[in-house]
């Protein structure tokens, strides 16, 4: 009987060792121009009109605004919205069925943001699952600031338990992903706007 999974493109692969050896992994050119600059002009056209709304952290009754710990302002994306959202979509679908079959992690949903940080904004050390909710398991950032010098700032700094901490500048086209449980991180003031998208693979929840 043939193997009747599709290939999973060399790409994922390379992404699906980094997260299995080191508990994250970057990838440059995970996006096109193309697309990367669609999705930049989305944000930033949004980010103009008001649409983004300052970040909240914590949950439930604990859950407000505190721009010295997180200093973003986000809008949350639905299918539908626009061709390149929905083309960012279809792929980040592709890595979910890829993480499925390597780590058989059960993800079945996936729930994203645009985020914007303007120059000074930071987001101190954090873990992005929640003590209350424990469905988010890979935590995905793509970057969308096209020719972006290292000297801005605004790096992602990841602080693995067992490794000493690595920057990753954002650079446009950009991927990193990481285990949402695991990997403490936080974003560094850059003196130029920032923008992204951040993601979030859930598991199904329990019966
Ligand atoms: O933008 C980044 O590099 C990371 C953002 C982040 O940690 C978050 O939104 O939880
Ligand atoms: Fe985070």
């Amino acid at each position: 009987m043939p193997n009747e999974l599709p290939a999973v493109s060399s790409l994922h692969q390379l992404t699906m060792n980094g997260l299995a050896l080191h508990g994250w992994s970057q990838q440059n050119l995970f996006l096109s121009d193309e697309l990367t600059l669609a999705l930049a002009v989305e944000c930033r056209d949004e980010a103009a009109t008001g649409a983004l709304a300052a970040a909240a952290v914590g949950r439930g009754a604990a859950r407000a605004v505190h721009s010295a710990i997180r200093g973003d302002r986000i809008l949350w994306l639905q299918a539908g919205r626009s061709e390149a959202c929905d083309s960012y979509l279809l792929i980040m679908e592709t890595v979910r069925v890829a993480l499925n079959r390597e780590f058989f992690l059960g993800l079945d949903s996936y729930e994203s943001h645009f985020a914007h940080y303007a120059p000074g904004a930071a987001y101190q050390v954090h873990l992005d699952r929640f003590r209350d909710d424990d469905l988010r398991t890979v935590s995905v950032v793509i970057y969308l600031n096209p020719d972006w010098p290292v000297e801005q700032g605004g790096a992602l700094r990841l602080h693995p338990l067992d490794a000493p901490a690595s920057d990753v500048s954002p650079l446009g086209g950009r991927l990193v992903v990481f285990l949402s449980a695991d990997m403490p991180h936080e974003v560094l003031p850059a003196t130029h706007d920032r923008l992204s998208l951040a993601g979030w693979f859930r598991r199904r929840p329990p019966n």
